[in-house]
Formats: C-alpha cells, structure tokens, sequence
C-alpha cells in the first residue's frame, strides 16, 4: 500500500481503513502472552480499554506503538504498520499519533516553558499557542520543574504536548488516572470536542470506567492477554441490566429461559444474587417486581470475569 503523505493530509483515513488496528498480534513474556490480539478502531470512535491489572492493555499499546518485537500478528496506526512506524519516512505518521502513558516521561529539570519549546524542535505541526493555552488551562505554572510537578500535573503535561502537535489519533494509557474529577472533567470535554473533528479517533485504557461511559464509543475488555468482549458502550449501559435477586427469584429466572442456558452470569452476594440480563426492558416486562439496575462497564468485566455461568 502507498501512502502519500503531507502536512494537513490525513494518513490512514483516505484509504478507508480503521485508523488504528490490531490484527492477530501475539507477544510472549515469560509467563504472560498476548494471544491473537485483534482491534480497530474507525474514525470518530472512541474506544475505552479495560481489564484487571496485568491483564495485557499497556503492553498491546506498546505492539500498537511499535514499542515491542511481536511474536505474530501486525498493528498498524493510520495505515502505517507498528513495525515501521520508527523509520524516518514515517515521520509524518508519528507526528499525527498523540501518545499519553501513565508515567512522565520527560527529563525532571525541564520547565514547563521549556517542554514547550524542546517539542516544538520534535514536531513540525507544533502548536505553540495551543501548548501555551492548554498548560494554563490546567494550571501548570510554565516556570515549574517537570521534577515538581505533582502525578496528576505531569499527566495534564503529557495531555497538553499530545494535544498540541496536530495529532489525528489519540492514544491514552490510563491518562486520566492522576486527574482531580474537575480536570478529568475538562479533560474528556476535550477528548470529544478532539474527536468530533473529522478523521481523528481515541483509544484509551482506564480504569476510571465512569470516564469511559462518558465519552467511549465502543468498550474492549481483556484478560489474560485475550479480547474478552468488544461491545459498543450504549450496549453495556443502555440495554444491559443488572437484577438483584433472591434465591428463589434467580430460579425462576433460570428456569423461564428468558436468558439462554450457558449465558446467565451471576455473582452472589450477602443479600441474595447479582444477574447479567442482556436486555433489561424485557426483562422488566417479565419479572416487574425484581429490582434491575443499569449496568455498568465495571459490574459488566466484574460479572464477565468473576461471574459464575450457568
Ligand atoms: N517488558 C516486560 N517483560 C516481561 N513481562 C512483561 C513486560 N511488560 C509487561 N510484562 C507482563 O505482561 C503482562 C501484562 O502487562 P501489561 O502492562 O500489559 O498489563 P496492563 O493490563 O496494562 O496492567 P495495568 O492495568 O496494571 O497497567 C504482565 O504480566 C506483565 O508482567
């Protein structure tokens, strides 16, 4: 595939294909493996990322990114696949990848002033005016030593750098783990204003998963090195519900086959059983009288990973 590429020119999205994408991606480590990792994520979506600790989020970004040697399989960002993103030619692909790790990485004695200009060496496309703009929004003193800046602090500096350099893929590992609820707030404001513009996209691991039923498209969950799940968001907190039932009531259920056998999810609790109901407007027409919740991205990998089936 040939790619033209120029300033203002959107890498990837002319030629129609996802503008991030995993296809098959195998890594091992000692006693961990990405098995056949496979994603996209299409312009305009923003896709959340979950899975328990350890389960494989920062290590396929990693594969995405090029960071990693792969065992199999092959990503690709704007068309240009992962292994090649580091060569020179695709300067220009780089520079339209925001990246934003849970870790600062950018050496302590440099002033927030001084970050700005070290970047705008780095990134043809830098925007000085929007660095300037962002670091005062989140309230980074541009005299501040990136050494003393708090957790939170040093995220909303690598929030402000990926966003100032004309990025057109967003790419955020637990990026809003550091935030205070009001910048996370005024964050994820600019995640959706960054990808209402045309050929832009997110994905984003977190563990904050109210952001993610705020502003993700689409939820993909992991464990193991495995996709478990690839659901769009509305499908999890819109029409999924959660009963809360006693004993005798979970029978009923069971026996109405009103959810397919092999498909009911539960988790006991100290007041009776949690219920993974696909569809809680059925189920409210044919058990009005048993409480269902909304469900939530965190009850959903909890049930799908800890569930009991039955
Ligand atoms: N460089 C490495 N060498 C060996 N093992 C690694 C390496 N990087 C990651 N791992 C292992 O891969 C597994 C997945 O790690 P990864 O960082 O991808 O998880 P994660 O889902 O991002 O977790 P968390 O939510 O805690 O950030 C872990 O078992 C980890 O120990």
């Amino acid at each position: 595939m040939t790619i033209v590429e120029s300033r203002g020119q959107v890498p990837g999205a002319a030629q129609d294909v996802p503008l991030i994408e995993a296809r098959g991606i195998i890594k091992h480590y000692d006693g961990f493996s990405l098995d056949n990792v496979s994603l996209s994520v299409g312009e305009g979506e923003v896709v959340g990322f979950v899975g328990k600790n350890g389960a494989g989020k920062s290590t396929t970004i990693k594969a995405l990114l090029g960071l990693v040697k792969l065992d199999g399989g092959e990503g690709s960002i704007l068309g240009v696949p992962s292994s090649e993103l580091s060569r020179p030619v695709h300067a220009g692909t780089k520079e339209r990848i925001g990246v934003v790790f849970d870790t600062i990485s950018m050496p302590g004695h440099l002033r927030v002033a001084d970050v700005g200009r070290v970047f705008s060496h780095a990134y043809a496309s830098w925007n000085p005016r929007m660095f300037e703009q962002l670091t005062h929004d989140f309230d980074l003193a541009a005299t501040k030593q990136v050494k003393e800046l708090s957790r939170g602090m040093g995220m909303k500096l690598s929030l402000a750098c990926a966003l100032s350099h004309d990025a057109r893929v967003l790419i955020l590992d637990e990026a809003t783990a550091g935030l205070d609820p009001m910048a996370r707030d005024e964050l994820l404001d600019r995640l959706l204003d960054f990808v209402a513009m045309p050929g832009r996209a997110i994905l984003m691991s977190s563990h904050i998963t109210s952001d993610l039923e705020r502003i993700a498209d689409r939820v993909l969950g992991i464990d193991g090195g495995r996709i478990i799940f690839d659901l769009a968001k509305d499908e999890i907190t819109d029409e999924m519900g959660i009963a809360r039932c006693r004993v005798a009531e979970f029978e009923r259920i069971c026996a109405s086959g009103i959810i397919p056998e092999g498909q009911l999810r539960y988790r006991k609790n100290d007041y009776g059983i949690d219920l993974l109901v696909p569809d809680r407007f059925v189920f409210a027409e044919n058990f009005p009288n048993v409480p269902c919740d909304r469900m939530s991205i965190d009850d959903y990998l909890s049930l799908t990973l800890k569930g009991g089936v039955r």
